[in-house]
């Protein structure tokens, strides 16, 4: 069981011209494996950052990021990336796609097979297994990405907005595809979204951050990730908590918003 740990992590920028930004302030955090965290905050709380540094894309200034008992000090494939969009290779077949990352390995054809099929259903793509990316929806290549980034094996999936060029009906249907997904894979996924519905479905854990440094402003453990799966979305959606829980949420953002705002105005 591997456990991903935040600790105290601190990223400072320096800036060409001098000065700094501050873009996370020691943050901690501990994630059992299998645990859904999304997380939420205004623009330029540090989320992106954070996940860059999870990815072991950035180097964090000050603490450390272990996954088990080993430190993230680079990429490696037991943390896979889900993107927003453009992540995957528009002229290969939704197949190659999915076969890359063990076709990298070096993993035989028969077996290399077996996995793409495997998720391929899962992901419901199965009838378009020899099309072009770019031949495509929106929702599909997305569909893809979840496909290639889980035939990497990895123990912890990270995603960065990965529905957020959706139309709102493919991205329900897609909200409930990550659930499946986690259930069944048992992997521990983080998930960053400016949707607090979406944040407040996809998240047994949430985490809202503050800006100016980034940093964890609020923490909640909720019920409706496992509510959800298989089951109709909008039916967790009409819980009374659900509502409660995304007024209480979006009133924080709002604020933290509106002290930006006045911050700039001054
Ligand atoms: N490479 C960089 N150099 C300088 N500053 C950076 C760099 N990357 C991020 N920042 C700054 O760090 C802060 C956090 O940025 P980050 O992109 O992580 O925020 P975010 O919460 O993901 O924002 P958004 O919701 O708009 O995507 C911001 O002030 C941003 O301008």
């Amino acid at each position: 069981m591997s456990n991903l740990v935040i600790d105290d992590v601190s990223m400072r920028f320096d800036l060409p011209g001098g000065g700094a930004v501050q873009a996370l302030k020691n943050v901690s955090l501990t994630l059992k494996q299998g645990e859904l965290m999304s997380v939420l905050g205004p623009s330029g709380c540090g989320k992106t950052t954070l996940l860059n540094i999870l990815a072991g894309f950035l180097a964090p200034t000050e603490g450390k990021i272990k996954l088990g008992d080993k430190r993230v000090t680079g990429p490696s494939p037991e943390r896979g990336m889900v993107f927003q969009q453009g992540a995957l290779f528009e002229w290969m077949s939704v197949r190659d796609n999915v076969g890359f990352g063990p076709s990298m390995k070096g993993m035989a054809q028969k077996q290399k097979r077996e996995i793409v099929d495997h998720l391929l259903d899962v992901v419901g793509l199965s009838q378009f297994k020899e099309k072009a990316v770019y031949e495509l929806s929106g929702g599909m290549q997305q569909r893809v990405a979840l496909a290639r980034c889980l035939a990497n094996e990895p123990e912890v999936i990270l995603m960065d907005e990965p529905l957020g060029a959706l139309d709102a009906l493919t991205r329900e249907k897609m909200q409930g595809l990550v659930l499946k997904l986690w259930k069944e894979t048992g992997k521990t996924v983080i998930l960053i979204t400016h949707s607090v519905e979406e944040a407040l479905l996809l998240g047994e854990r949430l985490i809202v951050m503050a800006p100016r440094p980034g940093r964890i402003h609020r923490e909640y453990n909720l019920p409706f990730a496992d509510m959800g799966v298989g089951r109709d979305l909008r039916e967790v959606k009409k819980h009374e908590d659900f509502g409660k829980r995304r007024e209480e949420i979006l009133s924080m953002i709002w604020e933290m918003e509106e002290e930006i705002m006045g911050g700039a105005e001054q």
